[in-house]
């Protein structure tokens, strides 16, 4: 139904009540690629979106999709299909109307619209809802028809805000899936923004962590998670996210992290990144201590306990840090543990520049 578009951002800059929102953005997707973005509250997600749909202006830079440069066109000619959060249906419109909302506009008779919309409707299971209201449906239900909507727009580059986040967990992860699939048979370009680490994990070909403003990384899931080439990504992604120890700084840390590492950087202002998986402790079979792990005693200070799932909180010197082990290991509050780790896992950062060395 829709043309494929890859979609590229050179230089992009957008100010909002005289502040900068959005700073020299650069970003390519390929066509029918789905990239996620993710990042902190605040830091100029939904923005992004508006500003390739044309509902912000931009005070620089360039937006192209498919080849076609973007800028200065209005929404309505962009080509750009818009997903939210709430869906933005109309409650008292049935589905087929709300699905076929637009299309009149778009030149396209009552009775063709209402053909589409029973198409769409079908491929989207919805088919037995086309006559009732939106705001009898469930969420499932109205993600589904905002999802319909987007399809019937024709786009070639579809925008996704958030748009699991009114749902409950088990139908947030089957809806994940039926987004990839619709975005795989309909050949979209997807830009999908969440805040929730799971989604962005698993849905991104590419991932973007935007901070403050800043597009901090753009790279495959994976990658950013093992890899993350800043402190801020680092701190960013994953649950928890990567820990971060102060490598020189009171005796209690250079204990941890230097006389217990020999083989540490010899430089100064150093952060060591390590992630829950990685650490082992002594008394866990997920998190066994190892032969050649640097070593140091620690104290239990909290068990939190996640079903399939625990997380292990430890005091080593001036340093807590959380290890993630099996659900049916039994810890005594303030019992005394080995904390080890192995010198390959931890990721050095600078902690000025915040730039992995
Ligand atoms: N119309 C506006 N006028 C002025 N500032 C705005 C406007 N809209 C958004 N902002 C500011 O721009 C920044 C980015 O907002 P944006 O909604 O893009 O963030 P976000 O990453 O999507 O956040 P969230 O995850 O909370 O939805 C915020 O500091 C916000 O307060």
């Amino acid at each position: 139904m829709s043309a494929a578009a890859g979609l590229s951002l050179r230089g992009l800059h957008v100010e909002l009540g005289g502040r900068p929102v959005l700073r020299n953005i650069d970003l390519e997707a390929e066509a029918g690629e789905f990239v996620v973005l993710a990042g902190p509250s605040g830091s100029g997600k939904s923005t992004l979106l508006r500003a390739i749909a044309g509902l912000v202006p931009t005070a620089g830079g360039q937006i192209e999709a498919g080849g076609a440069v973007l800028d200065g066109l209005s929404p309505g000619k962009r080509e750009v299909a818009l997903v939210f959060q709430d869906h933005a249906l109309l409650p008292h419109l049935s589905v087929a109307d709300n699905l076929a909302f637009g299309l009149r506009a778009r030149g396209i008779s009552r009775r063709d619209g209402r053909q589409q919309a029973a198409e769409v409707a079908g491929r989207l299971g919805l088919e037995a809802l086309l006559d009732r209201p939106a705001a009898q449906l469930s969420g499932g239900e109205r993600q589904r028809v905002a999802l319909g909507r987007a399809m019937l727009r024709n786009a070639r580059l579809v925008l996704m805000d958030e748009p699991l986040s009114s749902l409950d967990a088990p139908l947030r992860a089957r809806m994940r899936q039926e987004i990839l699939e619709l975005h795989r048979r309909q050949g979209w370009t997807t830009v999908y923004v969440t805040h929730d680490q799971a989604e962005a994990l698993s849905m991104a070909d590419r991932l973007g962590v935007l901070v403050d403003g800043q597009l901090q990384q753009f790279d495959a899931p994976r990658a950013l998670y093992s890899r993350p080439a800043l402190v801020s990504v680092a701190a960013f992604l994953g649950n928890p996210a990567m820990q971060l120890l102060p490598a020189e700084s009171a005796d209690d840390q250079t204990r941890l992290l230097g006389a217990v590492c020999p083989s540490a950087p010899r430089q100064e202002g150093l952060l060591a990144g390590v992630r829950a998986e990685q650490l082992h402790v002594s008394g866990s079979r997920w998190a066994p201590a190892r032969a050649d792990d640097w070593r140091v005693p620690a104290q239990v200070l909290r068990l939190e306990h996640l079903g399939d799932v625990q997380w292990l909180h430890l005091q080593a010197g001036a340093q807590t840090v959380v290890v993630r082990v099996e659900p049916e290991a039994a810890f005594e509050l303030g019992a005394t543990v080995e904390l080890g780790l192995s010198p390959e896992a931890i990721r050095w950062f600078d902690a000025k520049t915040g730039q992995a060395l």
